[in-house]
């Protein structure tokens, strides 16, 4: 059986802002196909590897390869799709509107816009709210128009900064149902930053994120395994104790 090469792999990745070094020699592979969640608390470097990975971060050194090229690739334009943590939609266009805007942005063909359009709405379960103007949809609607504009052009890696910031449990639930559905049914690999713990549990794969380096990586069991705890935010807890013991020992 031949392997697919990692969705993303790191080596020696380094960021420099400012006088900070904010990532530091992070080494990991994100598996392809997989539910990736990449976890942290307020300020570790989440949002600064996601765009390091997407080839919008300056200073980035080290070895990052998506998709078996070096990030920020013309060749990755189409095979990668992003959502950054603010949803950008016009709210003066409806949401069909909006696809419709942003296919053309991408590229996408003009006779293949309207079934794509149709499929990421649906994908998102938004064809309801279709001829609404986004101005009008609340809060979790918008971000799922956003979410439906990084489907467009049918990504091979969607990267997803916070999508599940500020909504309510019954939408976190269907967005990570259909986080799933991306991955089972084809094959999209997802890498998704989180800073709440309790949602470690629904992705396949960790990289816990600490000040700008790499706490561990692995499945939830196994950083739960690992550190001989029940939860993935206990573990955390556990490797960030251990790591400050190390840096400062007594
Ligand atoms: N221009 C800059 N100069 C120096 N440090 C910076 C600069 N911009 C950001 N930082 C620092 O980089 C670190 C990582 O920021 P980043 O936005 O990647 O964190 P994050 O984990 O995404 O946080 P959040 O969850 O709050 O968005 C932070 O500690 C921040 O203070």
């Amino acid at each position: 059986m031949m392997n697919k090469p990692p969705a993303v792999s790191a080596r020696g990745l380094t960021v420099v802002r400012g006088a900070r070094t904010v990532l530091d020699g992070l080494a990991f592979d994100v598996e392809p196909g997989s539910v990736t969640g990449l976890l942290g608390p307020s300020g570790s470097g989440k949002s600064t590897l996601i765009r390091a990975i997407v080839g919008t971060q300056a200073k980035v050194t080290g070895t990052l390869d998506v998709l078996g090229w070096p990030a920020g690739s013309a060749s990755l334009r189409s095979r990668v799709g992003y959502v950054t943590q603010a949803p950008s939609v016009y709210d003066d266009l409806t949401a069909r509107q909006n696809l419709e805007y942003f296919a053309a942005v991408l590229g996408v063909p003009r006779r293949e816009r309207p079934e794509q359009r149709d499929r990421v709405l649906s994908d998102v379960d938004l064809t309801a709210h279709a001829d609404d103007l986004a101005g009008n949809l609340s809060g979790g609607q918008r971000s799922r128009v956003s979410l439906a504009v990084a489907l467009l052009g049918t990504p091979e890696l969607l990267v997803l900064d916070e999508p599940t910031v500020g909504l309510d449990p019954v939408l976190r639930r269907d967005l990570w149902a259909l986080f799933h559905r991306l991955a089972a049914d084809r094959g999209v690999t997802l890498l998704i930053s989180s800073h709440v713990m309790d949602e470690a549990d629904r992705c396949e794969q960790l990289l816990l994120l600490r000040e700008g380096s790499l706490l561990a990586s692995g499945t939830p069991r196994e950083l739960r395994d690992l550190t001989g705890t029940d939860t993935v935010e206990d573990a955390f807890l556990t490797l960030v104790d251990s790591a400050r013991q190390h840096e400062y020992p007594r």
